[in-house]
């Protein structure tokens, strides 16, 4: 069989309510989840044997041994062998969920060379963040993570991506937490007409991680700050447990404008531009030529 080629979408928390908290620690989310056609890649060869290599801007800080999620994933395939290579273009423990996406990027290509669906619900031990990325669809994610549901009809939007270069721990973060009691997003959320619609009503959502975030890490003020200032933004917040943040824009056009202007002014961060919503098709698993 030739290998695959897979996409690893950047996975947005658009908005991230923290409802509650289980007698295990793990915190009860309230997400709207959307996905960037910005992220890493993944090729699967068969062979005898596993193995990873790793390469890419953002490859040097990824662990290449048997710590890194695609090979414990991997493991969950025991008749299976391939030569994997990973393409990090995501900013490790950067709040847009680079290893799941990683992840769950492997486990579309294992399952389609196996010819069979496993059983997703073992990937949410692997990473609360996996189950969504695997279907890399725009959806509301509850529970811990485990309960994704797909979400149709959102507007398009176009997004600037910055990071600040400082990685953030997500245990740190949640544990710095004042409140972990906070509202969940309505029942049912709104039909939105266009883009700017959909930024008006996520500005009365929430990212309930970023206050203790940015009292941990004040650059992050800084990067919202500055997505907010540039031509055009619609609404700018963290992902995740930071660092990145995105800002909103209504046209490519925009965000790629947006996007030059941040560049120049921060050399230092890791500034991306891109599409953001549903990427299921872009996701899907890819013969290599
Ligand atoms: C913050 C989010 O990025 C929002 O999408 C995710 O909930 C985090 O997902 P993730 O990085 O895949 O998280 P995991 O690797 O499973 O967990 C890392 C740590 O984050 C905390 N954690 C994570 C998810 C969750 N629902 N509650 C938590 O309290 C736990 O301390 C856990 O030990
Ligand atoms: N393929 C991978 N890519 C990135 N990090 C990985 C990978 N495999 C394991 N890791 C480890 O996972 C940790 C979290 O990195 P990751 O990039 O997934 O975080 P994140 O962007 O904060 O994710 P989330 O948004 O899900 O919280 C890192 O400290 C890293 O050592």
């Amino acid at each position: 069989m030739a290998g695959l080629r897979v996409f690893a979408p950047a996975k947005i928390n658009l908005t991230l309510h923290v409802t509650g908290q289980r007698a295990d620690g793990y915190h009860l989310l309230d997400s709207l989840v959307v996905f960037a056609d910005v992220g890493d890649v993944v090729q699967l060869h068969p062979a005898d044997a596993w193995s990873l290599r790793v390469d890419g801007p953002e490859g040097g800080e990824v662990p290449a041994g048997d710590d890194n999620l695609v090979l414990r994933v991997a493991r969950l395939f025991p008749d299976l062998a391939a030569a994997l290579t990973l393409t990090k273009d995501l900013p490790v423990a950067s709040g847009i969920g680079g290893g799941s996406a990683d992840a769950a990027a492997v486990w579309r290509g294992l399952c389609q060379m196996a010819g069979r669906d496993a059983d997703a619900a073992q990937l949410l031990q692997l990473g609360a963040d996996i189950p969504v990325c695997v279907p890399s669809g725009a959806a509301r994610m509850q529970g811990i993570g485990e309960a994704v549901t797909p979400l149709a009809g959102l507007p398009a939007l176009h997004v600037v991506l910055a990071n600040p270069r400082v990685a953030v721990s997500t245990p740190q973060i949640f544990r710095a937490l004042a409140r972990k009691d906070n509202a969940p997003m309505p029942d049912v959320l709104p039909v939105f007409a266009d883009a700017a619609a959909l930024c008006d009503w996520l500005g009365t959502q929430r990212n309930d991680l970023q206050a203790a975030a940015e009292a941990l890490e004040p650059q992050i003020t800084q990067t919202c700050q500055a997505l907010a200032a540039l031509p055009r933004c619609l609404l700018a917040r963290m992902s995740g447990s930071g660092a990145t943040c995105f800002g909103v824009f209504a046209t490519a056009q925009d965000a790629a404008e947006a996007a030059a202007i941040l560049s120049s002014a921060r050399p230092g961060w890791w500034v991306r531009d891109g599409a953001l919503g549903s990427m299921r098709a872009q996701a899907a698993p890819r013969p290599l030529n």
